[in-house]
């Protein structure tokens, strides 16, 4: 899921052909002729590298450009240099998230969409770095002169460009332009969405015995509580279809639902003739080896409280399963290749697969997911939509949940669920003109873990719909909540040298006297919460006297998890990567603050503390990207002499199973950074008792409503902000994330 997959092979893998892509490249300081930019093709290439060079462009992209000509000089065509900057700009695109670019919205406002000059350029108070691409040379500059109906031309009469039915390296659907291993997979999840769907299912007539059977279960799963139980309706539309979605915030129940779902599932297995007693094979994945190890840990608590002696079906605790491996290991992956061992030749063994943290799964994984599954498997995705979509390109969970605020369900369906779960859906959740697509999302509405006063629940609310008012943010700037603070939220523009002071106090000790009640004896669900707390305190926690040389790893490894998981009380959060209000600034800003503490022994290379984040899957190790891991000294090495010497281990929680420490040597880790400031989208998958988001000085593309949102709600109970600058945050949650994609126009069509 790394960027870093995404290497040149990938377009020759496309192509069928291993075309070098070097051949007589432009010389980069041939002066580009303003006025003609586009008047010749080695123009058009040096102006492409002279924005490589600027970082607007990645090597990618030029390169995938050069591709395309050589592609075309090779058939004798001479390319259009319109078709190169469109074919190297649709790779750029893919490279910021996108599935495709659709040319009106590239033509309307190039900018904007295309995002240059590029994002995380510094700080306006710290430092200024200019971009030096002249004037006039700019993508929109040169879009300017160009209607839809040019490119539209330009692209049909190239040989590198299809339709999607011959091989070519770009294909035009439209106005969308794809990169064609793009459009492929686009193609797969609408495919295998809509054959699910198209099934047809036992359950359609409400008076059949398996109908009978889920309607029982639904009942004795789900007491009467409020007038419509969005869990019960999520459960009883899942099980209908092959294909279903549920969506919902925070602590709106999606574990408790899918657990409750599972349960009603083997109910009816149980209870089915054709079946002889046999259960289905469910498999439960996430994304990430962090989200698998949460989604692990909540499951096992909900599937114990189960009813399963008043289930019909006989179903037992082991019809259930609690363990949730990543789709990574599910699928098979395997070194240096993005192809799966289970695909549609070597099908996963299983029927009903569940995948959480779905909004966290972009397109090339989720084709692969379509791919690996039996035709007649079930896929149940489970995500929060309103939160950051995928690093790499698509916004699938997103995408099809659109619509599922408004759930447009038909009188049919609506019918279905009242005789099934005896609720009436309520009348502006139906339509007749419902997708088939409509029927298999349910959106869950209540959250059970946030309280009707907690400000974490009001401020997610409100910067997802929009409603951020002054009267919210004058509370959070006061700590009239008891769970929230602004910490310079009175400082319109604070002053930066104060703002970095007050990242470092907050850093060391997570200052609980900033909030209300001073951050102590709230009680929420009748549990007392754990206060806040810095980074001080998993630092304090790593000294543990008792163990020696001669202790068992059982006693190192409690250790080690009691450790990670004091880590996880507390993490600051950011937009950005580079700069002081990103990942690299803080990151120092905040070692330096521990070393100055003496909490830890230095601020730089290796040392006992230094918490890591993985950024790239290592296979070998068995390390995915986004795993984090907590260095220790141990005297596990031996002097010349034979005597106990200690030596730097990196601790990592293994991810699929409870419990299990995988203990790796600095040296043998190749891509990772520190970790006491992680950027939002890396923390997608993660919750912590203690968040803090920091927010830059300036707006830039990357800070979102989608971002500021996830940044929130990774905090289970306490959340802090500070900001380079009130103005940006609020403009931030202004703007939106919108992924070009051509998935839902293809499901939405009858
Ligand atoms: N119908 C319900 N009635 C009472 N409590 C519930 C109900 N559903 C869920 N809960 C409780 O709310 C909390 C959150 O539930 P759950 O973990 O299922 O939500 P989630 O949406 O999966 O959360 P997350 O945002 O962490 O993914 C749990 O403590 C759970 O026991």
């Amino acid at each position: 899921m790394s960027r870093t997959r995404h290497t040149e092979s990938q377009f020759s893998l496309d192509l069928g052909d291993d075309t070098p892509v070097n051949k007589s490249a432009p010389d980069p300081n041939e002066a580009v002729d303003n006025s003609y930019h586009l008047a010749s093709l080695a123009n058009t290439e040096a102006l492409l590298l002279q924005w490589q060079q600027a970082g607007w462009i990645r090597p990618l992209d030029t390169g995938f450009a050069r591709l395309i000509r050589e592609l075309s000089d090779e058939q004798g065509e001479r390319t259009q240099p319109l078709v190169l900057l469109l074919a190297a700009l649709t790779s750029h695109q893919v490279g910021r998230g996108h599935v495709c670019v659709d040319l009106a919205t590239l033509l309307a406002d190039a900018g904007n969409t295309l995002a240059l000059p590029p994002e995380e350029t510094g700080s306006r108070a710290i430092t200024e770095t200019p971009i030096p691409v002249p004037e006039a040379t700019r993508p929109q500059d040169l879009l300017a002169r160009f209607q839809l109906g040019d490119c539209l031309a330009a692209l049909m009469g190239s040989v590198a460009v299809s339709d999607g039915s011959v091989t070519a390296p770009l294909v035009l659907n439209n106005s969308r332009l794809y990169l064609r291993r793009f459009w492929r997979y686009e193609q797969r999840i609408a495919e295998g969405i809509q054959e699910r769907l198209a099934l047809p299912s036992p359950l359609a007539d409400p008076q059949s015995a398996a109908a009978q059977t889920l309607s029982q279960a639904l009942d004795t799963l789900f007491p009467p509580t409020e007038p419509v139980d969005y869990q019960k309706l999520a459960c009883a539309l899942a099980a209908r279809h092959r294909f279903a979605v549920i969506t919902g915030g925070p602590g709106t129940g999606k574990t408790t639902t899918v657990v409750n779902l599972l349960a009603a599932l083997q109910s009816m297995a149980g209870n089915d003739p054709h079946r002889a007693g046999r259960k289905y094979r469910i498999r439960l994945a996430a994304p990430t080896g962090k989200a698998a190890a949460r989604l692990n840990e909540s499951i096992g608590g909900a599937a114990s409280k189960l009813p399963l002696a008043a289930l019909p079906g006989d179903v037992h605790l082991d019809d259930i399963p609690t363990k949730v491996t990543t789709l990574h290991r599910l699928l098979g992956s395997r070194p240096d290749t993005r192809h799966f061992r289970h695909n549609r030749d070597n099908p996963l063994l299983v029927d009903i697969l569940v995948i959480d943290e779905a909004s966290m799964v972009d397109v090339d994984l989720m084709a692969s997911v379509f791919d690996a599954l039996p035709a007649s498997a079930q896929l149940i995705l489970l995500g929060d939509k309103d939160q950051l979509a995928s690093v790499d390109a698509g916004a699938v969970l997103g995408e099809l949940c659109q619509r599922a605020f408004e759930a447009h369900y038909t009188p049919d369906t609506a019918s279905w669920l009242a005789t099934i779960s005896g609720t009436r859906i309520p009348a502006p959740l139906v339509d007749n003109s419902g997708l088939a697509l409509d029927q298999a999302v349910a959106m869950l509405r209540k959250s059970y873990r946030f309280d009707q006063d907690s400000g974490i629940r009001q401020l997610a609310e409100a910067v997802n719909t929009g409603a951020l008012t002054n009267h919210l943010l004058k509370h959070i700037r006061s700590a009239a909540f008891d769970d929230v603070i602004w910490l310079n939220g009175h400082a319109q523009q604070p002053d930066p040298e104060q703002t970095l002071d007050l990242i470092r106090s907050h850093a060391i000790t997570g200052t609980p006297e900033r909030f209300r009640n001073a951050g102590q004896g709230r009680m929420v669900n009748d549990k007392t919460l754990p206060s806040p707390v810095g980074y001080r305190h998993y630092l304090k926690v790593i000294h543990n006297p008792d163990l020696t040389a001669d202790s068992p790893r059982e006693a190192w490894d409690a250790h080690a998890r009691s450790v990670i998981q004091a880590f996880n009380e507390f993490q600051i959060l950011c937009a950005l990567r580079k700069g002081p209000w990103g990942v690299e600034g803080l990151n120092q800003l905040i070692a330096q603050q521990l070393l100055a503490e003496k909490l830890i022994e230095k601020a730089e290379g290796w040392y006992a503390g230094r918490p890591v984040l993985i950024t790239g899957n290592d296979y070998n190790l068995g390390l995915m990207n986004g795993d984090i891991g907590i260095t220790f000294r141990v005297p596990w090495d031996k002097t010349a002499a034979g005597e106990p010497k200690t030596t730097l281990r990196v601790a990592f929680p293994s991810s699929d199973s409870v419990g299990g420490i995988r203990w790796i040597s600095p040296s043998r880790l190749q891509q990772l950074e520190t970790v006491y400031a992680m950027t939002v989208h890396k923390s997608q998958g993660s919750e912590f008792n203690h968040t803090c988001l920091v927010l830059p000085d300036r707006l830039s593309p990357v800070l979102t409503k989608e971002l500021v949102y996830t940044g929130i709600t990774r905090a289970k109970n306490w959340f802090s902000l500070i900001t380079g600058d009130a103005q940006v945050f609020k403009d931030g949650v202004g703007q939106q994330v919108v992924r070009a994609s051509g998935l839902a126009l293809r499901l939405g069509e009858r």
